[in-house]
């Protein structure tokens, strides 16, 4: 008789089957567990109630640490706890349409650096585990399902570079459009990354409907790598032809993000460099108001009038263009400041535990890291 483990992982396949065989449980009970937890989001008790060995299963991964609403809009941001005691954060997105989207973190912390943003500056990098990336979904759409919501899309743009943690990225949305797990459709997801070339054609040819989107931010060489150091691991030009090797496999639209910072990447000379490097790819330029960080206070964003300036000379050109709108500012500064204090004081206590014991926790050092990633 196979024995089953103390407490079994939903997304361990190979657990989960151990379990099912201990218990002599009928394939179906698994199948239902399944559908009722990843594709209806019924909430926990519900669905533990009807399975027979309710102890032996762990349906969640990431403590909710705290959750915090906007008052001006349809935002919720969630900070989970992990395992390794690190912080992380998701944005539930309620549009006035009525769609929901669900931004989902992929890492603590990243090796990118970019001088923008606050998961970058927090110095530490340690990739997510499949569940734990996978648990964000569950929880936010048992948050939404008890509003009488559905989630309608999920997008990699939490904290982390998505591709810098290809393998569980890729297991996540496998999981995500598996027809015996969420079942979701890959149309209804993206990923965003600042561009790792091969890792998105390796995306691309697995999931041939998924969208991808680039994080551009500036058209001219220098600039680019002034504000993503990793930028010169990969060269505007390579990933130019990136993407035009990645249209020939989808048929679909490609997402090109450029975040507007004041005297960086916002005059006109700049928006006609944007022209020309898209030359003939089939993009949408989404443009994205610039939310300051504590760490950076030399880069500001750039005014209203000039965005959307920026905005007309794109469509002057025939190219679709779009205004990021934000929601959730008013629990922004907030959410980043803390996560980043505190995870900083965590990562200090998890390291000194890691030196006392001599056992390793899994950290990336974030200066070789960046060097050492493959482009
Ligand atoms: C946090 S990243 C995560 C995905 C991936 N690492 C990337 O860079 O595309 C998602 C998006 O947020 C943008 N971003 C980062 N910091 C920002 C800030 N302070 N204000 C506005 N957008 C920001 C990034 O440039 C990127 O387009
Ligand atoms: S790659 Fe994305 S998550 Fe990483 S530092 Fe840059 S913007 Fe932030």
């Amino acid at each position: 008789m196979t024995t089953a483990p103390a407490s079994t992982g939903l997304f361990r396949a190979d657990e989960m089957e151990s379990l099912r065989r201990a218990l002599r449980l009928d394939p179906q009970v698994l199948r239902k567990l399944r559908n009722d937890l990843l594709k209806k989001f019924e909430p926990d008790e519900l669905v533990l109630n009807r399975f027979p060995a309710a102890d032996a299963i762990e349906l969640h991964s990431l403590k909710l640490y705290q959750r915090m609403d906007s008052e001006i809009d349809g935002a919720t941001k969630l900070l989970f706890e992990t395992e390794s005691g690190l912080l992380i954060e998701s944005v539930i997105l309620r549009i006035a349409t009525g769609r929901t989207t669900l931004c989902v973190s992929s890492q603590i912390g990243c090796a990118a650096a970019c001088d923008f943003c606050a998961t970058g500056k927090m110095g530490i990098a340690k990739n997510l585990a499949t569940e734990e990336i996978l648990d964000q979904v569950v929880q936010a759409g048992q948050i939404l399902r008890a509003e009488d919501r559905r989630l309608s899309n999920i997008v990699f743009m939490g904290m982390g570079e998505p591709l810098h943690n290809e393998g569980n990225v890729t297991e996540a949305i496998r999981l995500l459009t598996a027809a015996d797990h969420f079942a979701r459709s890959p149309s209804t997801v993206l990923v965003s990354t600042v561009g790792v070339p091969a890792a998105m054609l390796r995306l691309a040819k697995t999931f041939p409907r998924l969208n991808l989107a680039l994080s551009l931010h500036s058209a001219d060489q220098a600039t680019r790598q002034q504000i993503i150091p990793l930028g010169k691991k990969a060269s505007l030009t390579q990933l130019h032809d990136t993407i035009q090797e990645i249209q020939a496999i989808q048929d679909r639209e490609f997402m090109i993000e450029y975040l507007m910072l004041r005297d960086v990447n916002d005059s006109a000379e700049d928006a006609k460099r944007l022209i020309d490097w898209i030359a003939n790819l089939r993009v949408h330029v989404n443009l994205i108001p610039y939310n300051s960080i504590e760490a950076s206070p030399h880069l500001k964003a750039s005014p209203r009038p000039t965005i959307e300036s920026f905005a007309d000379v794109l469509k002057a050109s025939g190219l679709k263009t779009t205004i990021r709108y934000s929601l959730g500012n008013d629990i922004e500064a907030a959410c980043g400041q803390l996560i980043r204090q505190e995870n900083r004081q965590r990562a200090i206590a998890a390291r000194r535990t890691e030196a006392d014991c001599d056992s390793h926790v899994g950290f990336l050092d974030v200066r070789q890291v960046v060097d050492g990633f493959e482009s």
